[in-house]
């Protein structure tokens, strides 16, 4: 069986613990492996190792006893559970949708929610049999005169009781994520943003709005980022981004669209690194996303 750590030179040595002072065994921390099904490759979460305080201490005889009590697992056979936020098209819940079709990604989309009923990405939903809901309340939330839209407090209970969801991905969502929301899903909540920030993000940068402004700056290269989502717009830590030309010739639509094939290609990848549990943290709060391969 091969255990896929990460490499040592990024992952510092087991801490031992500062009480016993035993290094966790592998076996003592049997109970975080996980098997990744599609690749037979037994995944060892590095927080669950590295992190002492894991370990519970009994005094038996005076003797000091430790054992890891790492924290429970999801249920073996339980898929990893996904909201996803649109309010246009949804090429990149497309896409999202695509790869766990095709195996790239092991988790199911429990629901999408967006601010414009029937747009791209709700009826996309529809089509397929997910659940749709409508946040935040807005004009475009009124059906037949009533408003179908959930409030906060609504949405957040929806997400964790009713659906379930262990992660959330804005795709192409165009409202701010309340403050309440963001909490309940911290370092669970990404965002893709179609240039790479921490420039050209921000209120009013959005669509093909970010793709005047980076070509109106004469920049040369651009690209999408893709981020931990906090309580500002695009302020989140940044987890990956990948980079395209832009041409002194460039249309704002012809930069859309030589970004948008990446956002295609690095979204499913990141998002598949999440569910598997590749992402550590860094001790001064940068995300590092560790491959699969
Ligand atoms: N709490 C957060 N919420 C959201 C984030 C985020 O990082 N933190 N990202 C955005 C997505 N986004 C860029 O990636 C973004 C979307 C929209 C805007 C914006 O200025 N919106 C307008 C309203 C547009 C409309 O309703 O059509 C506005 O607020 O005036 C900026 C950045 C999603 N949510
Ligand atoms: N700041 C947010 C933002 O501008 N998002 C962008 O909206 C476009 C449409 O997304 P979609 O095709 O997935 O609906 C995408 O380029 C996405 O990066």
């Amino acid at each position: 069986m091969r255990v896929d750590l990460a490499s040592p030179a990024q992952a510092s040595l087991p801490r031992s613990c500062h009480l016993c002072s035993s290094i966790p065994r592998l076996s003592s921390l049997s109970a975080c492996v996980t098997q990744t099904k599609r690749t037979g490759i037994k995944k060892v979460p590095l927080r669950q190792i590295y992190e002492p305080s894991l370990h519970t201490h009994s005094i038996r005889k005076g003797a000091v006893h430790c054992s890891a009590s790492p924290p429970p697992l999801q249920e073996p056979d339980r898929k990893p559970r996904l909201a996803i936020f649109v309010s246009g098209g949804g090429s990149n819940f497309r896409a999202i949708h695509a790869a766990i079709a095709d195996g790239r990604i092991c988790a199911d989309v429990a629901v999408v929610v967006s601010d414009v009923p029937n747009c791209g990405g709700w009826k996309y939903a529809a089509e397929h049999g997910i659940s749709v809901e409508a946040f935040p309340a807005s004009a475009k939330t009124l059906v037949d005169g009533k408003c179908v839209a959930l409030s906060t407090e609504q949405l957040i209970t929806a997400l964790k009781e009713k659906y379930d969801v262990d992660f959330v991905l804005l795709a192409g969502y165009l409202k701010l994520i309340p403050a309440e929301l963001v909490r309940q899903y911290k370092r669970a909540m990404l965002n893709i943003h179609p240039a790479l920030l921490p420039n050209f993000g921000g209120k009013g940068l959005y669509g093909g709005r970010v793709h005047s402004a980076v070509i109106g700056s004469g920049a040369r290269f651009s690209g999408p980022t893709i981020h931990f989502v906090d309580e500002g717009y695009d302020t989140g830590p940044i987890l990956a981004q990948a980079v395209v030309p832009v041409y002194p010739t460039d249309s704002p639509k012809q930069l859309a669209a030589r970004v948008l094939t990446e956002e295609h290609r690095l979204y499913p990848e990141a998002v598949a690194a999440l569910v598997d549990r590749r992402i550590t943290w860094r001790e001064d709060g940068i995300p590092v996303l560790w491959s699969a391969h």
